[in-house]
């Protein structure tokens, strides 16, 4: 069917847009459940102290990067949601399709563009996380908060995630050989291992179902096997707070890298785009880490960004959601058939129909 209009609704975390936004972005973070899995009257005092003691760390953090004080993420999510808006022209030519940014925790907000949304009009709405894997603390939360906020028009479908979709994993594997072949031709003969690092999550979550390290996991063995990779790890960066998180952490894979005598290339396998986390810790304090450890070379890949088969893998995504395709591009995740997938909900649906 054709003639239709369909939003494509982009959901990522959203990041400050300056110093000042800083608190009230970390603030809108910690308050959210999914992150601190406390009832209101505990989360939101802790959310604001975690929030105010955080601040000027992570300020110093923001203002490292070239974005006036705050997150390239939004101005790299626009870039991501132009390049799916003209390959969707294409894809679906006989509709109107619109994409609209999504962020959890900071501006455009979820509640933001529900109304903004619901003004397009939509016939179909298709909400497309920017997390390939799932996980209760992303995905989840995102499409909680967006049923809370949407009252508009339309039959709403979630892509649940997309962990082995093959243009991510293509995307993935080319930009990890081309920084192979960059360790190839500075450092000849040098023995290089691809770090994949992921961000982690409480191991907590994954003893309650989370299934985000099992897909981390499951696109790790799929890009290592595209790119033909001999030596290859899993790693998990980013650490907040007390509790025990998904191991070995990247630092501590850089200190085996050292032990083994052996360079690596960072590989983010969780992000699709630049933000604090790949061009603050990844190419600042742990290539600084690297360093003091005698680690050579240090690489970083890209994240995937523009690069054509991963907007080729979202716009397969949209329009296997609408049922136009007969391809599957979410990979053995939804599958899986874990606990949390919103395709469970309507799976029942169509079963029980
Ligand atoms: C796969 C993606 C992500 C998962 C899983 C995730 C879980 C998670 N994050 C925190 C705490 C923080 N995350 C922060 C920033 C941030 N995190 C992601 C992605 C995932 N987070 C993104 C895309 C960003 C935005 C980066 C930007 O440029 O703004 C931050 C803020 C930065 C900082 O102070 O370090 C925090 C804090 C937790 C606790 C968590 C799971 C429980
Ligand atoms: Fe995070
Ligand atoms: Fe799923």
């Amino acid at each position: 069917m054709s003639g239709r209009r369909i939003a494509v609704v982009l959901f990522n975390l959203g990041g400050p847009d300056d110093a000042a936004s800083v608190r009230p972005f970390l603030f809108n973070l910690f308050n959210d459940p999914a992150i601190i899995g406390l009832p209101g009257f505990a989360r939101t005092p802790l959310a604001k102290l975690i929030s105010s003691r955080r601040e000027k760390s992570a300020q110093a953090n923001y203002a490292m990067m070239d974005a006036g004080g705050g997150s390239p993420l939004k101005a790299e999510t626009r870039k991501q949601m132009a390049a799916l808006d003209a390959r969707l022209a294409e894809a679906l030519p006989g509709d109107e399709v619109k994409s609209f940014i999504a962020m959890r925790y900071w501006h455009p907000l979820t509640e933001e563009t529900a109304i903004d949304v619901a003004a397009f009009g939509p016939d179909e709405v298709v909400l497309l996380p920017l997390y390939p894997q799932f996980s209760t603390t992303t995905t989840a939360s995102s499409l909680k908060a967006w049923k809370s906020a949407y009252a508009g028009s339309g039959r709403s479908r979630a892509v649940c995630c997309y962990p082995r979709a093959a243009g991510w994993v293509e995307a993935q594997g080319e930009l990890i050989r081309e920084k192979l072949a960059e360790a190839e031709r500075d450092h000849p003969g040098r023995p290089v291992r691809v770090l994949f690092s992921a961000h982690g999550i409480p191991e907590k979550l994954v003893e309650k179902g989370d299934p985000y390290q099992e897909q981390v996991e499951s696109t790790v063995s799929a890009v290592a096997e595209a790119a033909g990779l001999q030596d290859w790890a899993i790693c998990y960066q980013s650490r907040v707070g007390p509790m025990k998180w998904l191991g070995p952490s990247t630092p501590e894979a850089i200190q085996t890298a050292a032990d083994d005598g052996v360079g690596v290339v960072v590989a983010p396998i969780a992000f699709v785009s630049e933000h604090i986390e790949t061009l603050v810790e990844l190419d600042i304090e742990y290539r600084h880490l690297a360093e003091n450890l005698g680690v050579s070379p240090y690489l970083r890949a890209p994240t995937v960004g523009v690069a054509g088969p991963f907007i080729e893998a979202l716009a397969g995504a949209v329009a296997d959601s609408l049922g136009r395709t007969g391809s599957a591009p979410y990979g053995p995740g939804c599958q899986a058939r874990h606990k949390a997938c919103p395709f469970q909900a309507e799976r029942g649906q169509a079963e029980a129909a």
